[in-house]
């Protein structure tokens, strides 16, 4: 089998969307003086979708959802002539070929999102030669189902969180995460509004529901520390990404201070980046995305650090891509799942885009052993809301 095209497109949402109120959520532009449209960073509507052909006849597809538009000129210019004339299943060879070729200027962020893409869809088009679902190719099925957590409660009104969490648990969710609104530049009264939503979501769920709590790098190091041992009597499942992804010690520090774990990933990049979080004993969740990851290659590497390590791998943004690693490997006990949604922060926009993706039941979605690949095919349903750049 040989790769005979890469076609990479974008997906701009061009419908409808709910704005983001302030303090929807703390995110590193939080810490500037002038903080200019913080949320603007934190908005994602657009997605690149890869499909990769084959001679005969199949198709895999991939996906990366940050920077859209370089990453697709980084899969056009660099990474589709590495790969073309190649057999999928040479995949590790022809991910070390675009990792090694793009080194200089590549490794960490956009243009190991674009590796990620086209290495999806080579494991997408393994299964589909092969008949097998992904998670079959890679270490077969290790859980009946994939308990899943809900994954929304953005900060707004209190009563208004309240509701949303009670609805988490009609539908049958046993964990739940939570964004903080505030941070190191809203002072004490900031601080108390962080703690009384904090409050406010365990009042409805109850000490027996997983609580996760999300700072998405909008505080830093000092404020974090001030912040873990007030929020200790709420027992959180964790605290995530509390400072800058690049600050590993930071991490490592936070780790130790407090029963509290810390978790991050989802802004880290390859086995060697997880690495360094390992060794530092800087996270004791890790939440690679596997679309910016590496890919499915660079992920089932992680895992198995993971493993190793006994660092549990609780992969950001569920989506078929994550799904079939954590079906496939111990290391990995849940998933998070995006309720679908009006599109808002741009996560919503994978059920725009892609059919497939697993509801979940009870708070546990489960893999279709009989779909071959990752399941996954493009939604005619929307397009005409999209801005599609070829
Ligand atoms: O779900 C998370 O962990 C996030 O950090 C959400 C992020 O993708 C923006 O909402
Ligand atoms: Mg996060």
């Amino acid at each position: 089998m040989k790769i005979t095209n890469v076609r990479a497109r974008v997906f701009e949402w061009k419908g409808h969307t709910v704005p983001p109120q302030p303090h929807f959520c703390s995110n590193a532009m939080d810490l500037l003086w002038d903080k200019g449209d913080s949320m603007g960073t934190f908005r994602f509507h657009g997605w690149t979708v890869v499909e990769v052909e084959t001679d005969d006849g199949l198709v895999g597809i991939g996906n990366v959802a940050l920077a859209p538009r370089i990453a697709k000129a980084i899969i056009d210019q660099y990474l589709t002539p590495l790969v073309l004339g190649h057999d999928p299943f040479d995949y590790e060879y022809l991910w070390q070929r675009m990792y090694r070729s793009t080194h200089a200027w590549g490794r960490k962020g956009v243009a190991m999102a674009a590796i990620s893409a086209i290495d999806i869809a080579l494991w997408d088009l393994m299964g589909k030669a092969t008949g097998r679902p992904v998670f079959k190719l890679l270490g077969g099925r290790t859980k009946e189902k994939i308990p899943c957590y809900a994954s929304k409660l953005y900060r707004t009104d209190l009563g208004e969180m309240q509701a949303e969490a009670q609805r988490y648990l009609d539908q049958g969710f046993t964990s739940m995460k939570m964004r903080f609104g505030y941070g190191p530049k809203d002072g004490p009264e900031g601080m108390r509004k962080n703690l009384d939503s904090v409050a406010a979501v365990r009042e409805v769920i109850g000490p027996d529901v997983d609580l996760m709590l999300e700072c998405y790098m909008g505080w830093n190091l000092e404020y974090a520390k001030r912040m873990l041992p007030k929020l200790e009597k709420f027992e959180p499942r964790w605290l995530e990404e509390p400072v800058l992804a690049d600050d590993i010690d930071g991490y490592a520090e936070l780790n130790r201070l407090t029963s509290i774990p810390i978790s991050g990933g989802e802004h880290e990049f390859t086995s060697h980046g997880f690495r360094q979080l390992l060794d530092k004993r800087a996270v004791s969740v890790i939440q690679y995305d596997t679309n910016r990851v590496g890919g499915i290659t660079a992920a089932h590497k992680i895992n198995a650090l993971a493993e190793v390590y006994g660092v549990p791998v609780i992969p950001h943004a569920g989506q078929m891509h994550n799904y079939h690693l954590t079906m496939s490997t111990l290391a990995s006990p849940m998933s998070e799942y995006f309720p679908v949604h009006e599109v808002e922060v741009g996560n919503e926009l994978f059920y725009y885009i892609f059919e497939g993706d697993p509801t979940p039941e009870n708070g546990f979605i489960d893999l279709d052993e009989h779909k071959p690949g990752l399941g996954l095919s493009l939604s005619q349903r929307y397009l005409d809301q999209f801005n599609i750049i070829e």
